[in-house]
């Protein structure tokens, strides 16, 4: 679980995040949504300690972070698996190569322990046998998945992914929402996604933070989030037009449940 505890961020005198608090949970993919330039990103970033809050604590497991002691900072980060919107390979690198880089870099397995880890992770990605491949022969879709192999490979306790399904097409967008949230749920990470993307939040949101101008506006499940009553909060969901029909299909049923038994 990692927890933040009213963290307020500037740049330049420019308020970005204004006392923001709550709760990600274990082995549920949690959502920090919102629009454009409402702060996510820095969010994400102040969490895994890219950026230091101007205010604020962030805890992981109970364990303090923020201002912490060096070592301890360390010792968390290794537990740490990012997946970027650019997936961020290495070029020059193959698929194994990839995967196998933060087993190098934060672990003191042997190579055959290290290439065990690496095959048990592209198969479970579902790109076995893509070992020697280069990114630049892989599709978008399948950048994502070494991403993701590479993000997990270490053991990974907390997952932050941003953005993991831009420059998507639909279909490819939606399978690599579904192997996040798989994921998370079978080796019981704490996951946190960043994203825009209404189908995230029908497919993946365990739990969701709307973000709306620096501040957390709202909170709550994907089951519930239609039903909120907040104005900025609607807006940003009923901008799609998806969005707006299945609400009416849903309120039209409401209806016509309740002419059928009114008494309900
Ligand atoms: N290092 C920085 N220096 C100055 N301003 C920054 C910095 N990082 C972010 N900002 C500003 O903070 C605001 C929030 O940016 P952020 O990237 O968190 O938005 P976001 O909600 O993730 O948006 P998007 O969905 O477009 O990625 C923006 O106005 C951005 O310009």
């Amino acid at each position: 679980m990692i927890e933040i505890h009213n963290i307020h961020k500037s740049f330049n005198g420019k308020k970005v995040l204004d006392g923001i608090s709550g709760v990600f949970e274990t082995g549920k993919t949690n959502l920090l949504l919102g629009a454009s330039g409402t702060g996510k990103s820095v969010l994400l970033k102040c969490i895994v300690g890219l950026i230091k809050p101007d205010i604020g604590s962030v805890t992981f497991d109970g364990t303090y972070f923020t201002n912490n002691k060096l070592d301890i900072r360390q010792e968390i980060r290794r537990k740490i698996g990012m997946l970027f919107q650019s997936s961020a390979l290495f070029d020059s690198m193959t698929v194994e190569q990839n995967v196998e880089f933060p087993l190098k870099m934060l672990t003191d397995m042997r190579k055959d322990e290290r290439l065990d880890r690496v095959n048990f992770c592209l198969n479970r990605v579902g790109l076995e046998g893509s070992n020697t491949k280069m990114p630049s022969e892989l599709s978008g879709g399948m950048k994502k998945r070494v991403g993701i192999a590479r993000a997990i490979a270490p053991n990974t306790t907390y997952l932050f992914c941003d953005e993991p399904n831009s420059g998507l097409d639909p279909l490819t967008a939606i399978k690599i929402d579904e192997l996040i949230k798989e994921i998370t749920e079978e080796y019981n990470i704490t996951t946190i996604v960043v994203t825009h993307d209404m189908n995230s939040v029908i497919e993946i949101g365990d739990k969701i933070m709307f973000l709306y101008e620096g501040k957390k506006l709202w909170e709550g499940t994907r089951e519930d989030i239609m039903d909120s009553n907040v104005e900025e909060l609607n807006e940003f969901i009923f901008a799609n037009r998806l969005m707006r029909d299945a609400k009416k299909i849903e309120e039209e049923e409401e209806a016509q449940e309740h002419r059928q038994h009114p008494q309900a």
